[in-house]
C-alpha cells in the first residue's frame, strides 16, 4: 500500500513540476464530472416525486438540473482529457528522460550486465506508455473518492444500512490487487524468454542477420523457435491472465450479492411507505453508480498498481548503481611515468569465472603495447578495465602512481582515444559520426579532417557523394551505405578525433582491413603516437591478431587464459622461442 500511496505523491509532484496550471485545469474539470453522477440521481428522485405530487414546476426544474448533469458528466471529462493528453505525453518524456538518465548514470558497465535489470529495463520501456497515464489514473482516484462520497450521503439519507454497501465494493478491489500480483509475477518470469523471442524476430528482420540467415538456412528454424519462445510467454502470461480473472469474477459476485440485497431494503421500504418512490429511483440509480464506482475502483487500483510498480522498478534501477564516491583527483595533464597494473583479477557481474588472474603489468609513458592472444584470452576486457567500465576484482590500476578508481571517470575518458571491434554504427552525417569522438571539438574547423587522414580514412570520405555531409545508412533517404570495411575506418577515424590522449586503445578495429592496410595504418598511425607520447607521455594499447603489426609494438603481451603467458619486445619474445615465436614465424611463413 505504501508503494501505492508514494506513487501517488510522486506522479502528482512530476505533473506539477511539468504544469501546475494543467493539472488543476483537469483536476477541476474532472470533479465537476464526478459530481454528476450523484446529483443525477438526486435530481432523478426529486423530479418522481414532484411529478407523482403533481408539482409541474419542480418535477421540469429537477429534470433540467438532471439533464444538466447527464451534460455535465459527458462532457468536463472530454475537456479534462485535452489536458491529460498533453499532460500524459510530457509525464512519459519525463520517464524515458529518467530512465536514459538511470541506464547513463553508472560510471561502469556493471549494471548492463545485471540480467534482474535487463529485465526491469524491458519491461519500462514497454511500460513508458502507462506510465504516461500515471497522471489521469491519480486523478480518477480524487474523482472516485468524491463520487463515493457523495453517493454515500446521499444513500445514507434514504437508509442508513445503505452505507454498508461500498463495504461489498471492497473484495472486487482486493481481488484486483490479487490479480495484479500475479501478472506481475508473470511478467518478470516471462522477461527474459520474451526478450530471447523479440531478438529471434529482429534476426528475421533485420538486413545485417539476414545474409548469414538464408545462407545457413536458418529462416525455418528461427521461426519455430521464436514461434515456440513466443507460446511459452503467452502460456505463463495466459495463466497469469486466468487466475486473475477467476479472482475479479469472485470479487464482483460479492459486490453483486450487496447491491441485490440494498435494492430489496429500499423496495420493501416503499412498499411500506417509509420511503417515496422517489427514493427508490435515487437509491436504485446510486446503486448502479456504486457497482460501476466499484468496477473502476478495480481498474484504477490495477492501474494504480502498475504506475507503483513501474515507479518501484525505477527506484530499482537507481538503488541498484549507487553513486560512486567522489573522485578525489584528476588525470594528470601528461603521463610521466606509465600506467602499472598490480596483481589485478577480473571476472564478470554474476559470473563466477576469473576472467583475469593476477595480471601484472607496467606500460613506460610514451610507449605502445600491443596484447595478442586466442580468442576468450581476456584481452578486451584488459582494455575494458584501463576505460575503467568496471572494476578490477582484486589488485590496482595505477595512472602515474595514482589509483585509477581514484580518478574523476569522466575526466580519465576525456583523456582516452578508443577504437573498438564491435564499434557502433552512427547513422548520422558523417562529419557527426567522426567528430562526436571529442564532442567538445565537434565542430572546431579541421579537427574531423584531420582525424580522417590520421586514420587514413580520406579514400572512404572521397567516395561519399557530399563528403563528410552525407548522411550515413541506407535508411535514409540521401544515406549512403558503407561497407565494413568502410565503416570501420569511420570508426577508427572517430577514435582518432582526441589530439592528445593519454590513452589510445586500438581492440582490433582493424579486423575488416585486410593485413596490409592494417600495417600501412599502423606504421602511419606509429609515427603520430610517438609525436604524441613524446609530448604527452601517452600510451597506445592494441590488441591484433597480426603479427606484422604486432612486431612494431615497443612491448608484446601474450595472454592466455587470463594471464600474461609471455611479454618483452618482439626480440626477445623471439628470442625466447615461445607462444609468440612459434605463432609469428607460422604467420610470417603463411604471407610469403
Ligand atoms: N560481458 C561479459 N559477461 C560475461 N563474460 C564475458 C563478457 N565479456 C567477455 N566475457 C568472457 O570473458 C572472457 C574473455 O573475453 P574477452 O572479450 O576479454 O576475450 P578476448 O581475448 O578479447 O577475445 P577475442 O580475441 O575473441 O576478442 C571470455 O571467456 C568471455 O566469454
Amino acid at each position: 500500500m505504501s508503494e501505492v500511496l508514494r506513487s501517488i505523491g510522486s506522479t502528482l509532484v512530476s505533473a506539477w513540476r511539468i504544469s501546475p496550471g494543467k493539472l488543476l485545469a483537469a483536476a477541476v474539470l474532472m470533479l465537476l464530472g464526478a459530481v454528476s453522477g450523484p446529483l443525477l440521481a438526486l435530481f432523478l428522485g426529486v423530479a418522481v416525486d414532484a411529478a407523482l405530487a403533481g408539482d409541474a414546476g419542480v418535477a421540469v426544474a429537477a429534470t433540467v438540473a438532471a439533464a444538466a448533469g447527464i451534460l455535465l458528466g459527458l462532457t468536463m471529462e472530454h475537456f479534462a482529457h485535452i489536458y491529460f493528453f498533453e499532460l500524459g505525453d510530457l509525464h512519459e518524456q519525463a520517464t524515458e528522460r529518467r530512465l536514459g538518465e538511470l541506464a547513463h548514470a553508472p560510471v561502469g558497465l556493471a549494471l548492463h550486465e545485471r540480467r534482474d535489470a535487463a529485465d526491469r529495463m524491458e519491461l519500462l520501456r514497454q511500460e513508458s506508455w502507462a506510465l504516461g497515464q500515471g497522471v489521469q489514473t491519480v486523478l480518477h482516484v480524487a474523482v472516485l473518492f468524491t463520487q463515493i462520497g457523495l453517493t454515500a450521503v446521499l444513500l445514507a439519507r434514504v437508509q442508513p444500512w445503505l452505507l454498508l454497501l461500498p463495504l461489498f465494493a471492497v473484495p472486487p478491489v482486493l481481488a484486483g490487487r490479487l490479480a495484479e500480483r500475479r501478472r506481475e509475477r508473470a511478467e518478470l518470469a516471462t522477461a527474459e524468454p520474451n526478450r530471447l523471442s523479440r531478438h529471434l524476430l529482429d534476426l528475421a528482420m533485420s538486413a545485417a542477420a539476414g545474409k548469414e540467415v538464408r545462407l545457413f538456412g536458418l529462416g525455418t528454424l528461427l521461426r519455430r523457435r521464436q514461434a515456440q519462445v513466443r507460446r511459452e510467454v503467452d502460456a505463463g502470461l495466459r495463466r497469469a491472465e486466468i487466475a486473475g480473472t477467476l479472482l475479479r469474477l469472485g470479487g464482483q459476485l460479492v459486490f453483486a450479492v450487496g447491491y441485490i440485497g440494498a435494492i430489496v431494503l429500499v423496495v420493501r421500504a416503499a412498499i411500506g411507505n417509509e420511503r417515496s418512490v422517489g427514493d427508490v429511483v435515487l437509491a436504485i440509480t446510486l446503486a448502479v453508480q456504486t457497482n460501476a464506482q466499484a468496477a473502476g475502483a478495480v481498474a484504477l487500483a490495477h492501474a494504480l498498481q502498475r504506475n507503483a510498480r513501474a515507479l518501484s522498478w525505477l527506484r530499482w534501477l537507481r538503488d541498484a548503481s549507487p553513486p560512486e564516491e567522489p573522485a578525489d583527483a584528476l588525470p594528470p595533464a601528461a603521463l610521466r611515468d606509465g600506467i602499472e597494473l598490480r596483481h589485478v583479477a577480473f571476472r564478470y557481474p554474476g559470473s563466477d569465472t576469473d576472467v583475469l588472474v593476477d595480471v601484472n603489468l607496467r606500460i613506460p609513458a610514451g610507449t605502445t603495447v600491443a596484447i595478442v592472444g586466442d580468442n576468450g584470452a581476456g584481452k578486451s576486457t584488459l582494455v575494458k578495465l584501463l576505460c575503467r567500465f568496471y572494476r578490477p576484482a582484486a589488485g590496482t590500476i595505477g595512472v602515474d602512481g595514482a589509483d585509477l578508481e581514484r580518478l574523476d571517470p569522466v575526466a580519465w575518458r576525456e583523456r582516452i582515444a578508443a577504437g573498438f571491434q564491435d564499434y557502433v554504427r552512427l547513422e548520422v552525417p558523417a562529419r557527426s559520426s567522426i567528430g562526436v569522438g571529442d564532442p567538445p571539438r565537434l565542430d572546431e574547423p579541421g579537427a574531423v579532417e584531420r582525424a580522417v587522414v590520421r586514420a587514413d580514412a580520406q579514400q572512404v570520405v572521397d567516395r561519399l557523394p557530399d563528403g563528410l555531409d552525407t548522411h550515413l545508412g541506407k535508411a535514409y533517404a540521401d544515406g549512403a551505405e558503407l561497407s565494413g570495411g568502410q565503416w570501420q575506418r569511420v570508426a577508427l577515424s572517430r577514435a582518432m578525433m582526441r589530439d592528445e590522449p593519454l590513452l589510445l586503445l586500438l581492440d582490433e578495429p582493424t579486423a575488416a582491413l585486410d593485413p596490409l592496410t592494417e600495417h600501412a595504418l599502423f606504421d602511419r598511425y606509429a609515427d603520430s603516437a610517438r609525436a604524441v607520447g613524446a609530448r604527452t607521455g601517452g600510451v597506445t594499447v592494441f590488441v591484433s591478431h597480426r603479427f606484422s603489426t604486432v612486431r612494431m609494438a615497443d612491448l608484446i603481451l601474450v595472454m592466455a587464459d587470463g594471464r600474461i603467458a609471455e611479454s618483452g619486445s618482439h626480440d626477445e619474445l623471439m628470442a625466447l622461442g615461445g607462444t609468440y615465436a612459434e605463432l609469428f614465424t607460422l604467420q610470417a611463413a603463411a604471407y610469403r
